[in-house]
């Protein structure tokens, strides 16, 4: 398997807590590989210590071959953020441009990223004035416009219309094709079913990494959600 991130007894508190204990995972190149659990068990940690911002206690992150927040990193990973990430005072594609420019891209880079969220339509409006779902998908415009090798993204589909979410997904899986890895978070299990590889994590601890069919094997049901619940209740009894 040629792996895109290897983690490694990665250690990381927040606070006083320890928030990844001990945690280890690998990611196939060009899979997209969903990150699921619940809320505060540690998703965004993880996928912060992948792009290289978060300060960790122990073990070891490596990206596509470097160690994580490697300089040489920077321009091979495009990342979301929960919050949006553009310029508010700048209009969708004013943001677009300044980004593709970031990475010696053109015009046409940037029309084509706000083509793919579905922001045309109001590619000249100013940030402050788009809905909140918009507005992610203005940030996940400018985190796609280089067509990185490594997608990370931390629920990017939250305050989207279900059509809109599937044409995302679409895009995502195309991406995956052309070679790309894209790891994303999701709460959604329509949207996890459409994952190659699915890694659960529940307080900071890895409870499975397998493919949809197989999660939902182990778990004895048909359903995702309530394989998760399953699996989430097993390992709360194992830890009793
Ligand atoms: N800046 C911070 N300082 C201290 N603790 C933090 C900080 N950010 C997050 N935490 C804690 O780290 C833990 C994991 O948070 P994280 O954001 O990684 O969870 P998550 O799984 O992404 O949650 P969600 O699905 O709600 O986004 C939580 O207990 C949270 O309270």
């Amino acid at each position: 398997m040629d792996t895109a991130i290897e983690v490694s007894g990665l250690v990381v508190t927040r606070g006083k807590r320890t928030v990844l204990d001990h945690f280890s995972c690998t990611v196939p190149r060009g899979s997209v590989t969903g990150l699921l659990g619940p809320s505060g068990s540690g998703k965004t940690t993880l996928m912060r210590a992948v792009v290289g911002v978060q300060v960790v206690a122990g073990g070891t992150v490596t990206v596509l071959g470097s160690p994580a927040g490697s300089p040489a990193l920077r321009s091979r990973i495009g990342y979301l953020t929960q919050a949006p990430s553009v310029y508010a005072d700048l209009t969708v594609r004013e943001n677009a441009r300044y980004f593709a420019s970031l990475y010696r891209l053109g015009k046409d880079a940037a029309d084509q990223a706000i083509e793919t969220v579905g922001l045309t339509g109001a590619a000249g409006q100013l940030v402050s004035d788009l809905s909140g779902g918009q507005r992610s998908r203005a940030s996940l415009a400018c985190a796609i416009v280089s067509r990185p090798e490594l997608l990370v993204l931390d629920e990017p589909t939250v305050g989207q219309d279900p059509v809109l979410r599937d044409e995302l997904w679409a895009h995502f899986r195309r991406m995956a094709a052309d070679g790309a890895t894209v790891l994303v978070s999701s709460h959604v299990m329509d949207e996890a079913n459409r994952c190659d590889r699915l890694l659960l994590i529940r307080d900071g601890l890895l409870i499975a990494d397998d493919t949809p069919a197989a999660v939902k094997a182990a778990a004895g049901t048909d359903d995702l959600d309530q394989a998760f619940l399953n699996l989430i209740r097993k390992h709360e009894a194992v830890a009793a």
